[in-house]
């Protein structure tokens, strides 16, 4: 099999990094400026054509030739790509620069996502631009909470006619902030249905905004927001442009126009900037990004950017290559790019015709593990589809088989209910006037509902600051006990009660009773623990020795964690029936807390950049064992394995029934099949169940429709495919090649009578 040279194999101490790039992929990295930084760039990347590696050997190279990396931006589109470029660009420094070990250890403070690198700037500039540092960060279920709260304030939950739901609501908000366009063109586009409600929705969103201001709390698209309205003050702008000397954006096809604007503001001239795409496999319009950045790039600056096309795919063979070529070949407008690959093989994608769910879900699983007993490990293939819901048979037979699989882009960690439920206690703590956070938190209390919470949230917001006096609240007398304990826990959290004082406050309050019903060990919150706690744990916990030494002052960082984990997993077996797997959530949280520095971090980089993994009834493997990867198109991006499959290449799936309004989603729909595509080395299948079963019904409803081929695979791409059906009809209805012909011939006839 053919193995290309990957950037992470280890490399001759006497090459240089350039020589394993080609002549493009050079030009990239090496493009530069006869004084100072360079002019601007513009890498058009094709699939597989090494743009990950080209940026990070063009980071490698700036700080090789004296770019001092505190003074370099990369945008990246996750974090875990950010990741993967800060390990990439030390690697080629190790190597070019193995005579100056400071530099082989270069860390890259400034890179992230948009999402994260904007938050850090507005915390350190808050006091420029009359923002409170401590602000909390709300992630989407968090602001529609919010602007449902809003909307029924609003009066507008109960009109006549249904007004949209807040999801709906929020969307549309979100849709005009990273568009910028205004409110009725945004409706008129993409919520036709909802344009008679434009003035009602004026109203509800300037007041959504001012309750995110009372509250001191941003939403996702307020990170970009501020951003762009901080650097676009000339001021501002020249002095933030000014902390870097080279800004690099990865994935510029799927940034929107707020992100465009932040670029151009913090770097009008284009010095030192440098963006890297593909136009072919830009799938985020639905979130307000507009391939129009990367069309447009070239001619925003005078003289326009410099614009290098990498062509040569390195991952696919060239069959895979050619079938997506011929894919992409189809649509509207783009860039044209011809991209090639030199990988060789006789194998050519496969199109399979599957009866059902569970005849596509048997011939995946079988491909599988053949493939592994051939020696391809289950990491290195994949199993892709269009929307989340759609693997469900898929995770069954695996499980049924044994098949340890995890899953990208389901439901998210975050979305969980009893995930949500700490880290509100833990927002709240952090953030008094954060009332979504507050809300959830105070309800999860034994006898305390919407009533109480808002009481309480609401003297809680007219207080002072710092003088809320939590125990003093009005809350019903059954609940009082709790109340104290719980009031204790928010105090000695957010660090207003010294926590001896905090933690005999709740030993005093709270009543044996309310403990007794609760189940033995670990799960009952014990307040007279939090002292101990504070001293260290006794065994296997995340507070050490040296830590529990400087407790004294407070509770710090994951302590503080762990004692609302404690109080919260006392409550669970009320909350839920199933806690008992809930809790082992809880476990992997605790894990992820303990590698954050701060409670702050802990919470703005779990909002931004949430696991996104989750684990079947399989269980989740442990990261050091084989497991088949199954994920959605979207979080496919930018990955590769050697087999992939993809399930449901139908008409309703890919495009989706959903996103077949208007060409232009359509033509989004097109992309994503070329990204799946795009994703595979050696081999990939494409499944088309014949019959297939309709989306929103219960369970494994039975609701199906006949579904037809892809319309983005048209007979006329047919000969860049092998079709077979599985499992193979019978020996006698076979028929011999000669009569197969036959039948092609006979179909011909038919088509004739109508020329
Ligand atoms: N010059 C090169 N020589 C050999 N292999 C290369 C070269 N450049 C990149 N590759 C390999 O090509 C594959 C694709 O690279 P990379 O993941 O950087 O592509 P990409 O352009 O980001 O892809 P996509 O946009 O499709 O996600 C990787 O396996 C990488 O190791």
């Amino acid at each position: 099999m053919y193995a290309p040279p990957s950037p992470e194999s280890p490399v001759s101490a006497t090459s240089s990094p350039l020589d394993a790039l080609n002549p493009a992929q050079r030009e990239a990295v090496c493009h530069a400026g006869a004084s100072g930084p360079a002019a601007p760039l513009l890498v058009i990347a094709g699939a597989g054509s090494g743009k990950t590696n080209t940026l990070a050997h063009r980071v490698a190279h700036l700080i090789e030739n004296g770019a001092d990396p505190a003074r370099i931006l990369l945008l990246t589109f996750s974090r875990r790509a950010a990741d993967e470029m800060g390990r990439r660009v030390r690697r080629i420094l190790a190597q070019a620069c193995a005579g100056r070990p400071g530099l082989a250890q270069a860390e890259l403070r400034w890179s992230g996502t948009f999402h994260a690198i904007g938050a850090r700037l507005l915390r350190d500039y808050a006091g420029r631009i009359g923002l409170d540092p401590g602000f909390t960060i709300h992630d989407r279920e968090d602001s529609a909470d919010l602007m449902n709260l809003v909307r029924h304030e609003a009066g507008l939950s109960t009109t006549r006619q249904r007004f949209p739901q807040k999801g709906t609501c929020l969307a549309i908000y979100s849709a005009v902030v990273n568009t910028r366009a205004p409110l009725a063109e945004v409706l008129q586009a993409s919520f036709p249905w909802c344009a008679e409600w434009e003035d009602e929705l004026k109203r509800l969103f300037r007041a959504y905004v001012e309750a995110k201001q009372a509250q001191q709390v941003l939403d996702y698209d307020d990170l970009l927001l501020y951003w762009a309205q901080m650097v676009a003050e000339p001021a501002l702008g020249a002095e933030i442009g000014g902390l870097f000397d080279h800004v690099l954006v990865d994935e510029y096809q799927d940034t929107n126009h707020l992100q465009a604007a932040i670029l151009m503001a913090m770097k009008p001239d284009g010095r030192g900037l440098t963006v890297v795409g593909d136009d072919a496999q830009s799938i985020y319009a639905f979130r307000g990004a507009t391939v129009r950045n990367i069309l447009d790039f070239p001619a925003a600056f005078d003289p326009p950017a410099h614009v290098v096309t990498l062509e040569q795919n390195y991952r696919s063979t060239r069959p895979i290559l050619e079938a997506a070529n011929a894919v992409i070949a189809l649509a509207a407008e783009r860039f044209t790019k011809n991209l090639w690959s030199e990988r060789e093989s006789a194998q050519r994608p496969r199109i399979v015709a599957v009866k059902d769910d569970a005849d596509q879900a048997t011939f995946v699983v079988d491909g599988v593990l053949a493939r592994r007993e051939e020696g391809l490990k289950l990491k290195q293939q994949a199993v892709l589809f269009r929307a989340s819901a759609h693997s469900a048979r898929l995770e069954m037979e695996l499980t049924r088989r044994n098949v340890p699989f995890v899953k990208f882009g389901g439901l998210k960690f975050l979305e969980a209910a009893h995930i949500k439920d700490v880290l509100a206690v833990l927002r709240w703590a952090e953030n008094p006037r954060d009332r979504v956070s507050g809300f959830r938190a105070i309800q999860l209390l034994a006898g305390v509902g919407p009533k109480t919470a808002g009481r309480v949230l609401d003297n809680v917001c007219a207080a002072p600051e710092g003088c809320a006096l939590l125990a003093e609240q009005p809350v019903p007398e059954a609940a009082r006990a709790g109340w104290l304990e719980f009031a204790a826990l928010i105090d000695c959290l957010a660090g207003r009660m010294p926590p001896s004082e905090s933690a005999a406050a709740a030993v005093g309050a709270a009543r044996a009773a309310s403990l007794s019903a609760t189940p033995p060990d670990h799960t009952a919150f014990d307040p007279s623990r939090l002292a101990p706690l504070l001293r260290g744990r006794p065994e296997g916990g995340v507070v050490g020795a040296a830590q529990a030494a400087s407790l004294a002052a407070g509770p710090q960082w994951p302590v503080d964690f762990e004692l609302a984990c404690r109080w919260y997993e006392a409550q669970m077996p009320r909350l839920y029936d199933d806690f008992a797997v809930r809790v082992l959530d809880i476990q992997q949280l605790a894990r992820i807390a303990a590698t954050s520095p701060s409670r702050q971090r802990f919470l703005t980089e779990l909002t931004l950049d949430p696991p996104s993994a989750t684990s079947g009834e399989a269980g989740m493997p442990l990261l050091d064992e084989d497991y088949l990867i199954l994920s959605t198109m979207h979080s496919a991006k930018g990955q590769e394995w050697n087999a992939v499959s993809v399930l449901n290449v139908v008409d309703g799936c890919i495009p989706s029934d959903v996103a077949t309004r208007n060409s232009a989603e359509i033509e989004e729909e097109r992309r994503l099949l070329y990204v799946a595509m795009t994703r595979a080395r050696d081999s990939l299948d494409l499944i088309v169940p014949q019959r297939f079963y309709v989306t929103q019904q219960a369970g494994m409803g039975d609701r199906h429709v006949y579904a037809g081929r892809s319309r983005f695979i048209p007979n006329r791409l047919l000969g860049h495919f092998e079709q077979l059906s599985w499992p193979p009809p019978p020996p006698q209805l076979q028929g011999s090649p000669a009569s197969r012909q036959a039948a092609v011939d006979l179909a011909a006839k038919m088509r004739d009578m109508w020329r």
